[in-house]
């Protein structure tokens, strides 16, 4: 049988890439083998869990709720364990605020393993912060030129546009509550994810670019918006085959990945479509901005190429700055969402708790821009959702060099030994768990488990009574820390901080008692609060407009 030309082309074609890919897993695993490090192998760890193939990943990954063993291990073995990897791979899992310190605060020793810096190589570009190396230059002048576009001041100006989206979101929230059924109380049940979604696309659309998404109004946004969309649903399908094509595929050698890239698969073309749309919208904004010496409306790109035009020396080449657009996107929009939908989810769960901060902004006098920061129980809300369910629940480093790592208490290894620093090789992956750090108890006490806003209140949290500090942010390690410390944190906050005092003066939001046990954490590019039917994420509440 002769099969169409195109057709045994792309048979062709897949069966080349099945067979480097076979290739590869068996190179890996003989390679992953002969490299494995005593120090790391000695330390205790979950092995029981674990496959050959998968190694703890699934655990780690796929399971719901996400802590369920990542707490689990912490509860076990302590700050820092052992995690498999695929083909057993020995990789280190951390909350010790000793070594989170020492590996966030030396770039040059420590950064993203090359399969990270890979993945944002594809999705957005060699110039994008989050493709360049913290060791290189080009990380530093990037993130110095963008930092002040998110300065206190300049964020304070899109404040009146932050409240213009909350208030349409608030308009669409009242949409869907008329019609949906109620009960006896006037409750009704509705889905916020997709709200809060458009919410945050809308903000970041405008903020890091200057262009109006208008996701909330038409319930998706334009073609950007949802070839973003695109891109953020293809990264939160987790699987056993996607853990194994993570860590297979950026250690295949460039030229073979580069080809495969362009393969005619699903996955990869909405890959190259979202950076192809997002390319030619940042190259036009920024021409117009090179021709307009005062074009306001191009957001925080536009801020960034009006003051590189006026630098003499070290100015950022036209892509460095057009390649952060997709970045911000990607970076800025499902983070802040998923940290709204948390912080709403656990007002839905104490009532009183909620009354008591709806009351306090009634009461405020003032509650434009920079007075939001004195709303203090809304504050403390913000906050204790941040520790308990960060976005980012977790992230990898890889060491470029061997070296000591310090422990703030001993590990006794599998051999009986006592150590109290941990030699690991160049090479070795070490897992950053931001949730486990954010729960850890011997840094937030006993009750770190516990959902309890007034621990910022009353000074529990207060650096001197904290073992540890990490991030930019109230001793969290929800925004990381050292050169990759997240350069939207003060964004997401203001964002957190306007969406909910709107969402709460209008609805009161409570839990639906027939879903309360199907919502759950579920690891899907970020840590979301949702129940997963048929595919399909969501995170209905008792809604009640006031
Ligand atoms: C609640 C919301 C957010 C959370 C929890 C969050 C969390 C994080 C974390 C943990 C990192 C470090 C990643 C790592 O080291 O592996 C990071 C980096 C980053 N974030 Fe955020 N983020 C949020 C919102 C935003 C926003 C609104 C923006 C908008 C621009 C943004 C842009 C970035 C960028 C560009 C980086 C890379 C920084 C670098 O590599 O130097 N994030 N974020």
């Amino acid at each position: 049988m002769v099969l169409p030309l195109h057709l045994s082309e792309s048979w062709m074609l897949t069966l080349i890439a099945v067979a480097i890919c076979a290739a590869s897993t068996f190179l890996l695993a003989v390679l992953r083998f002969l490299r494995r490090d005593p120090h790391v192998r000695g330390i205790p760890g979950p092995v029981y869990e674990a496959s050959w193939l998968y190694g703890n990943l699934p655990e780690l990954l796929l399971s719901q709720p996400y802590e369920q063993f990542v707490l689990k291990w912490q509860r076990q073995y302590g700050s820092t364990y052992r995690i498999k990897g695929c083909f057993s791979e020995d990789l280190l899992f951390t909350s010790d605020p000793a070594t989170i310190r020492y590996i966030l605060n030396d770039p040059i020793l420590f950064d993203f393993p090359p399969s990270r810096r890979f993945l944002a190589l594809m999705l957005f570009g060699e110039e994008s912060i989050l493709a360049q190396g913290t060791g290189g230059k080009g990380h530093r002048h990037i993130k110095n030129a963008f930092s002040p576009a998110f300065s206190p001041a300049r964020l304070q100006l899109y404040v009146p546009f932050m409240r213009d989206i909350s208030r349409k979101a608030v308009d669409k929230l009242m949409e869907q509550y008329l019609k949906s059924e109620r009960n006896n109380s006037e409750e009704a049940v509705v889905d916020i994810l997709d709200i809060l979604q458009h919410v945050t696309s809308d903000i970041i659309g405008e903020l890091a670019i200057g262009h109006n998404f208008n996701a909330t109004e038409t319930d998706g946004g334009d073609e950007i918006a949802r070839s973003h969309r695109s891109v953020v649903i293809l990264g939160s399908k987790r699987s056993k085959s996607a853990i194994l094509g993570d860590s297979l595929l950026p250690r295949l050698p460039r030229p073979i990945l580069k080809w495969i890239v362009t393969l005619p698969v699903q996955p990869f073309k909405t890959l190259l479509s979202f950076r192809h749309m997002t390319d030619e919208w940042a190259t036009q904004l920024l021409r117009e901005n090179l021709e307009d010496e005062d074009d306001k409306d191009a957001g925080l790109i536009g801020f960034v190429a009006s003051a590189n035009k006026s630098k003499k020396r070290e100015r950022l080449t036209f892509q460095e700055i057009s390649r952060q657009t997709p970045t911000f996107l990607v970076a800025g929009q499902e983070t802040t969402a998923t940290a709204i939908g948390w912080a709403i989810y656990e007002l839905a769960k104490s009532p009183a708790w909620q009354d008591q901060v709806r009351k306090e902004i009634i009461e405020a006098q003032d509650t434009t821009d920079s007075s939001l920061d004195k709303l203090q129980y809304l504050n403390a809300h913000i906050k204790e959702s941040l520790r308990l369910h960060p976005a980012v629940p977790h992230t990898e480093r890889m060491a470029f060099e061997d070296t000591v790592l310090p422990l703030s208490r001993p590990v006794t290894t599998d051999s009986g030994r006592v150590i109290t620093q941990l030699p690991v090789r160049k090479g070795q992956t070490i897992y950053f768990g931001v949730a486990s750090y954010n729960r850890n108890p011997s840094v937030w006490g006993s009750d770190a488990d516990t959902f309890d806003p007034l621990r910022w209140l009353d000074g529990r949290c207060d650096s001197q009574n904290l073992q540890g500090s990490i991030g930019p942010y109230s001793n969290l390690a929800t925004f990381a820390g050292g050169s990759r410390t997240c350069i939207g944190w003060r964004l997401a906050v203001l964002e957190m901080q306007v969406v909910l005092l709107e969402l709460i003066l209008r609805f009161r939001f409570k839990i639906n008692p027939e879903q309360a046990r199907e919502i759950t954490s579920c690891f899907a590019l970020t840590l979301l609060p949702v129940k997963v039917e048929s595919g399909k994420s969501s995170l209905s509440l008792l809604v009640q407009p006031i």
